[in-house]
């Protein structure tokens, strides 16, 4: 799709939220002009650090948020948390391919519960899988920092790994959102959607501000700034 065309979306993630005050913040970057709220979910075992499980999503939809809850599964296995973040109102799952013993059962779990779904690449890991799954999958997630902390650097190979993923979406014909994750913001946003992203997860970027209408405000002035040119 030319870069044009396409419809940006900006998603907190969480993990760099005040999380003793997690409803007020997210009600408060959703306030702020963020379209989904991204919500990165670590077991202690697939990547090496511990966050937040179904109930925690949960929460926010009984708080009353509304716009959809990405919620990037970095856990092994797979499949038997999907249930639980179906139930607790997640929007869209994605989740590591080689974390899953089973791919397209993970997709299809999560279709069948009416989710979006798709499949997360750490900076590493080849976009070998999607060719096999581009007619079931929603979201591309491209990983540019190892994933497991926030407030890491963006590592720039990932630019030509957005490029090669935008050209198998297009070239596919499907409507495939192209999410990226790790060291988004304000002065690379432009550069990562010229490389082919849709979707920008940005945690310190954002969180770490004062004033979130402000960053995002910037975000979205870069990206329309590119659209122009
Ligand atoms: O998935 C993640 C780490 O595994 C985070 O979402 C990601 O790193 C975003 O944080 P930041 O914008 O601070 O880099």
């Amino acid at each position: 799709m030319a870069l044009a065309d396409r419809d940006f979306l900006i998603a907190p993630s969480i993990l760099a939220a005040d999380l003793a005050r997690l409803g007020d913040e997210v009600h408060d970057v959703l306030e702020a002009g963020a379209d989904w709220v991204h919500f990165d979910v670590m077991d202690n075992h697939y990547v090496p650090n511990l966050t937040f499980g179904p109930p925690v999503c949960k929460a926010l939809k009984d708080y009353g948020i509304t716009a959809p809850l990405d919620v990037h599964l970095m856990v092994k296995p797979v499949d038997r948390l999907i249930g639980d973040f179906l139930e607790a109102g997640a929007a869209s799952i994605t989740f590591h391919p080689e974390a899953s013993e089973h791919i397209d059962r993970s997709l299809q779990l999560i279709r069948d519960g009416g989710a979006k779904c798709g499949l997360v690449f750490n900076p590493a890991t080849p976009l070998y899988y999607l060719k096999h799954v581009l007619d079931k999958i929603d979201i591309v997630l491209i990983m540019s920092v190892n994933p497991g902390f926030g407030g890491q650097s963006f590592i720039p190979e990932a630019l030509n790994k957005l490029r090669e993923a935008r050209e198998l979406i297009d070239a596919s014909g499907q409507d495939i959102r192209l999410e990226v994750d790790g060291g988004v913001k304000t002065e690379n946003i432009a550069e990562v959607a010229k490389a082919g992203a849709d979707t920008f997860v940005a945690g310190s970027a954002i969180f770490s501000k004062d004033d979130y209408a402000a960053t995002i405000a910037d975000m979205r002035r870069e990206l329309d700034r590119l659209r122009s040119v």
